[in-house]
C-alpha cells in the first residue's frame, strides 16, 4: 500500500480501488486521477457502477480495498480537508421534502466551516442564485411542492453557495431545460478555471461542456 509521501498527484487519486455491490465486483484494482482544473466524464451502461463509484469517492460507501488521496494525503487524514472541499450531488438530490428551499440550502451552507456568510446575507445570496436559475421568489416554498426540474435547480444552487474544490455530480443534467444545462456547463468551466476538479455522469452527450478526461465503467 502506498504511503502518503509516495503519492505524487494533486487532486483526487484513487489507488488499487476495488468496489463491489450485491456481491458483484464493479471495479477491480482501479487507478483514477482527477487532477485540479479538469473536468472528467464518467460513463457506462445502466447498472455498470457509476453511482457506486461516485458514492465511494464521496466517502459514503466503503471500498473493498484500495486507497484514496486528496492532494497527496489520505482523504480521511484530518488535514486533507477533503470533505470540506467536496460537494457531492447525488442523483437523489439529498434534500428534505418538509423543509423550504431556503431552509434546505441554508442547512447545507451551515455545514461548511469555510462558508463565511450566514443569516441575512446568506438568504440574500440564496435569493440571487435562485433568481439566476429562474426560480426566484420560491425561497419559502416546500421542496416537495416543486417540479422535478425545479428540485434539481435547488440542488445545483449548492454549487454556487458553498465553497468547494471538487464537485462529484451524479447525472447533474437530468431534468434540466436547455438554458439551465448551459448555465451549469458555464459554471463547471468557470470552476475548472479557478482550479476546481469536476467529475460528472450523464447518459447524454453534453455538447456545451468540453471534457478533459473520459473514464468508462463496464460490466465484466
Ligand atoms: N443499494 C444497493 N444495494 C445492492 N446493490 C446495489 C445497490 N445500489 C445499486 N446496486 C447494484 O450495483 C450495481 C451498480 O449500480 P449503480 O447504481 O452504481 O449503477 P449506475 O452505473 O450508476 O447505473 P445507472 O446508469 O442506471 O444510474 C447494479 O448491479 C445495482 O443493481
Amino acid at each position: 500500500m502506498s504511503q502518503t509521501s509516495d503519492i505524487q498527484f494533486n487532486g483526487l487519486y484513487a489507488h488499487e480501488l476495488t468496489v463491489s455491490r450485491s456481491e458483484q465486483v464493479l471495479l477491480e484494482d482501479a487507478e483514477l486521477h482527477l487532477a485540479p482544473s479538469t473536468i472528467t466524464y464518467l460513463h457506462g451502461e445502466n447498472g455498470a457502477g457509476k453511482t457506486t463509484l461516485m458514492r465511494c469517492l464521496a466517502g459514503l460507501l466503503p471500498a473493498d480495498h484500495g486507497s484514496m488521496y486528496w492532494n497527496k494525503r489520505p482523504i480521511t487524514h484530518p488535514e486533507s480537508g477533503y470533505f470540506q472541499d467536496l460537494i457531492f450531488l447525488a442523483h437523489s438530490l439529498s434534500m428534505k421534502n418538509e423543509l423550504s428551499i431556503a431552509e434546505n440550502l441554508a442547512f447545507y451552507a451551515s455545514l461548511r466551516m469555510r462558508c463565511s456568510i450566514t443569516g441575512k446575507p446568506l438568504h440574500q445570496k440564496i435569493s440571487s442564485v435562485l433568481e439566476e436559475l429562474g426560480i426566484g421568489g420560491l425561497e419559502d416554498r416546500m421542496f416537495a411542492e416543486l417540479s422535478a426540474g425545479q428540485q434539481h435547480k435547488v440542488a445545483l444552487a449548492r454549487l454556487i453557495l458553498e465553497p468547494a474544490k471538487i464537485w462529484i455530480l451524479d447525472e447533474p443534467f437530468v431534468n434540466l431545460d436547455h438554458k439551465t444545462r448551459s448555465w451549469l456547463s458555464e459554471k463547471a468551466m468557470a470552476f475548472k478555471q479557478q482550479g476546481g476538479t469536476v467529475l460528472f455522469t450523464s447518459h447524454h452527450h453534453i455538447e456545451e461542456l468540453p471534457i478533459d478526461q473520459s473514464v468508462g465503467v463496464e460490466h465484466e
